[in-house]
């Protein structure tokens, strides 16, 4: 028999899969709420005219195609660390960061997974927030890590279970790992006030965990990035050593571009060089050096003080589009007579939505409306737009009236 009789057939990517079924549909108003992926209001993909222009910036430079460095390059790195530390940052300053440019969020994480399993000196279980994204799992436990979870989200109120998240992190053993969004949380968009984040950061101190945060919508939560940044600067100016993922897929829009960045902050200098040194030898194992298109992209805007000033325009842009659809789909679900409490579509934050719809309603909406989401009931509130927000109103309130 062949090498491969062996091999099952795997299921559909519960995220991404979503996509493949709304392609198949024919049904002319079908509308696509599965992949967090922003749309402008005409429901199609949307390239920042600031990623435009560092284009053809970048193309008047007749750059080669030489490799990147292994962690990519310094100016990305530091670009990078920058934007999430703040300008002046004192970690930054005292070079405490170990950064890499990692494959985007995805190959941040799991750079750092890789990482926390060769050298994390203590318990290697990843506490994660229940629900987390779909994928933090596989790629902990890929890497060879344990997973676990904590409280986090309160399906009564679809808001945040704090009482239940503190309880759960308290009796986390000391010298474990805490996986925290860092904004826009997903899949709740639930995220934690600042007075919360500050609770949070002394708990965490006081157990002695590990701040393993994942920033992949840095302004495409409130449309400022230095909002978004707030918990995991907090946490480093209560001293934490954190880990930091980064992704410029949603606030730049750079997904198929992979462009991300994976951080640790050391304790000295020349700790953060040993740890440098220890990670550029997985990623070598791993992809050897990054993909330097979407780095460059990045590096432009980040660095041309004109093209930055027109990124934070669009990104705040994206995130009031958002916003705005919120608002819509709550007063076009009270116009459709729903009676239900829909105060959790506006108080929740960033792409995603957690309606708080079962896996029946998920289905009515599918089956008979064309209306595509993953099964726990998550939309992104990217593929709502003005012109498809009342059609989705009409089906939500059939689908749970
Ligand atoms: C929290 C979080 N972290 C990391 C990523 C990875 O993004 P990357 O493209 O590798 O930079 C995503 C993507 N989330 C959306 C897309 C996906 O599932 O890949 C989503 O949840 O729909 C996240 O939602």
């Amino acid at each position: 028999n062949s090498w491969w009789s062996g091999v099952q057939m795997g299921p559909p990517d519960v995220i991404l899969g979503v996509t493949e079924a709304y392609k198949r549909d024919t049904n002319p108003k079908k509308i696509n709420l599965g992949v967090g992926a922003y749309r402008d209001d005409e429901g199609k993909p949307y390239v920042l005219s600031c990623v435009r222009k560092a284009e053809e910036k970048i193309r008047g430079k007749n750059l080669d195609k030489e490799y990147a460095p292994i962690g990519g390059t310094a100016e990305f790195c530091k670009k990078s660390i920058e934007l999430a530390l703040g300008e002046g940052s004192e970690v930054v300053k005292n070079g405490l960061n170990a950064t890499i440019q990692g494959i985007s969020g995805t190959g941040s994480l799991r750079v750092g997974a890789a990482f926390l399993n060769n050298f994390f000196p203590a318990n290697k279980v990843v506490y994660l927030p229940a629900p987390s994204w779909g994928n933090h799992t596989p790629i902990f436990k890929h890497a060879g890590l344990d997973v676990k979870s904590y409280r986090y989200y309160d399906p009564k109120t679809c808001g945040l279970d704090f009482a239940g998240a503190l309880d759960d992190i308290s009796k986390i053993p000391e010298k474990s790992v805490i996986l925290l969004h860092a904004c826009a949380h997903n899949p709740t968009g639930v995220d934690p006030s600042q007075e919360q984040w500050a609770e949070l950061s002394n708990l965490i101190k006081k157990k002695n965990l590990f701040p393993f945060f994942d920033m992949a919508y840095q302004g495409f939560a409130t449309g400022s990035v230095d909002n978004d940044a707030f918990a995991v600067r907090h946490f480093i100016k209560d001293g934490h050593r954190i880990a930091l993922c980064q992704s410029y897929a949603k606030n730049m829009g750079l997904y198929g571009e992979r462009a991300g960045a994976f951080t640790v902050v050391g304790d000295s200098k020349d700790e953060a060089d040993r740890v440098m040194s220890q990670v550029k030898i997985l990623i070598r194992a791993l992809y050897s050096n990054p993909p330097i298109n979407g780095a460059r992209i990045v590096t432009e805007i980040l660095s041309d003080p004109q093209l930055r000033a027109d990124w934070l325009v669009e990104v705040k842009g994206m995130a009031d589009r958002i916003i705005s659809v919120r608002t819509k789909l709550r007063e076009n679900l009270k116009k459709e007579g729903s009676t239900k409490n829909w105060e959790h579509i506006t108080n929740q934050i960033g792409m995603f939505c957690f309606t708080g719809m079962n896996a029946q309603q998920v289905e009515k909406l599918t089956k008979e409306f064309s209306i595509y989401l993953t099964k726990d009931g998550r939309i992104s509130m990217a593929g709502v737009t003005s012109k498809n927000v009342d059609y989705l109103a009409h089906a939500v309130h059939q689908a749970t009236k």
